[in-house]
């Protein structure tokens, strides 16, 4: 099967260019790039006015298959995926149960393959359970698929275990994802710790709660060689220790969430637990840090850390509701229209950390428009914007706080393998 994609802005990462270039897909691989190529046999897609780039890649997301079906599962998180212009993603393996052996890093490839909508990557647990006790199977997880090792959802505690499990990963060639919280210093905590918290009457999470970890784990990765990814950076503290360790020469990446450069704690100021996220929203101060590491290449990676939760377990006082919201359908949006409108990243520095950065940490194919390169590629329609209205998404979360809000630069088609997955916000099985 071919596909032509004419008259776009193709968007190469690799190399850096923008041009006005038709793509041809072919056998589920790009078979090149350039002007008036021929469209004999191939089925043409107009892209003029919108960008082609790379098959966006959002590697930190919660899938919540097996064991919380009822907030997600892979079927319309994948649905998700690609209504959200997303053509892989990393699922983070605190399910139920945990996904800290090969069987259930199959399972989860397996079962998300057979549905063809986003490839689903799965991080292994570094930790028995995400217990924080032991280590996981990481061998064989690694020789099962799994993309990288993660405890998300729980910071491994133990400095003596992390140490280990970077050692085993700097031996099998892959990525430590570490959530920098320290239990002790966030202890009953439900938003960030400061002025609005003091207003609210809620218990606070110091900025010092990340920092803290985020420094051990910098040492612990100097110290064996590690490749450290961190998963959604918030605040000012953090996104400057990432930059001393990266001009120090220590292989660290990190990475940062629409809402974390989008809100700030005053958010929370009506108590909708929909704002009610781990790390939480910071200050007007760690956004704009945040913005700066963006900028100067600090923050590598753009990622959504999807956290699907249901209706009933977010109608609660806002102490008892879970962390976590959903980011796949909006993320696009809020890249363009807060880093990109609002002047932070060019186009190319904006898809750069939403496809070749996190192929990269991964290890994954992607970012690329390359001759041979598999044909995943998403189309963004610059021009195009909408009112977020949660009742639309594909995935079973509402929990966003971003309902009603304007979005401009959206997703306008996605292709996975050759395959045309979504186009204009609709997923492929439901065009006929
Ligand atoms: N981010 C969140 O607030 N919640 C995540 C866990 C996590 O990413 O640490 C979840 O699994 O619900
Ligand atoms: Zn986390
Ligand atoms: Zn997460």
């Amino acid at each position: 099967m071919k596909l032509l994609i004419r008259g776009g802005t193709v968007v190469e990462p690799v190399d850096g260019r923008m041009l006005e270039q038709d793509v041809l897909l072919s056998d589920g691989r790009i078979a090149g790039t350039g002007r008036n190529l021929s469209a004999a046999g191939a089925e043409v897609i107009d892209a003029s006015g919108k960008l082609v780039v790379p098959g966006l890649v959002d590697m930190h997301v919660h899938l919540r298959e097996p064991g919380y079906e009822a907030k997600e599962t892979l079927l319309t998180g994948a649905r998700a995926a690609v209504r959200g212009g997303f053509t892989s993603v990393a699922c983070m393996p605190n399910t139920n149960p945990v996904v800290d052996n090969a069987a259930l890093v199959s399972y989860i490839k397996n079962t998300a393959a057979a549905l063809g909508l986003a490839r689903v990557y799965p991080v292994g647990a570094i930790s028995r359970g995400s217990r924080g006790e032991e280590l996981a199977e990481m061998g064989h997880m690694k020789k099962a698929g799994a993309a990288a090792f993660s405890d998300d959802g729980q910071p491994v505690a133990d400095a003596g275990l992390m140490r280990r499990a970077m050692q085993y990963a700097r031996m099998l060639g892959m990525t430590v994802i570490s959530h920098c919280e320290n239990k002790e210093l966030s202890l009953g905590g439900t938003m960030h710790e400061g002025y609005v918290s003091t207003l609210l009457g809620l218990k606070g999470i110091p900025a010092s709660s990340e920092e803290v970890m985020v420094a051990r784990d910098l040492l612990l990765a100097e110290e064996t060689g590690c490749r450290l990814h961190i998963a959604h950076v918030s605040t000012a503290g953090s996104v400057r220790l990432v930059r001393e360790a990266k001009a120090r020469g220590i292989r660290v990446t990190a990475e940062v969430t629409p809402h974390h450069f989008t809100l700030t704690d005053e958010a929370v100021v009506g108590y909708d637990t929909s704002t009610k996220v781990n790390p939480p929203l910071r200050t007007a101060f760690d956004v704009a840090a945040v913005k700066e590491g963006l900028a100067d290449g600090t923050i590598d990676v753009i990622a959504t850390d999807h956290a699907p939760h249901t209706i009933e377990e977010k109608d609660v006082e806002y102490e008892r509701a879970p962390f976590g919201m959903v980011g796949l359908e909006t993320a696009m949006g809020l890249v363009w229209t807060e880093l990109v409108v609002g002047g932070v990243l060019t186009p190319l520095q904006a898809v750069t950390k939403m496809t070749l950065h996190p192929a990269r940490v991964l290890n994954i194919p992607g970012g690329t428009l390359g001759a041979g390169a598999p044909a995943d590629i998403t189309i963004i329609d610059p021009a195009a914007s909408e009112t977020v209205d949660p009742s639309l998404f594909e995935s079973k979360g509402r929990n966003t706080p971003f309902a009603g809000r304007a979005l401009k630069g959206l997703p306008w088609a996605a292709i996975v393998g050759g395959r045309l997955v979504m186009v204009e916000r609709r997923i492929a099985d439901s065009l006929e």
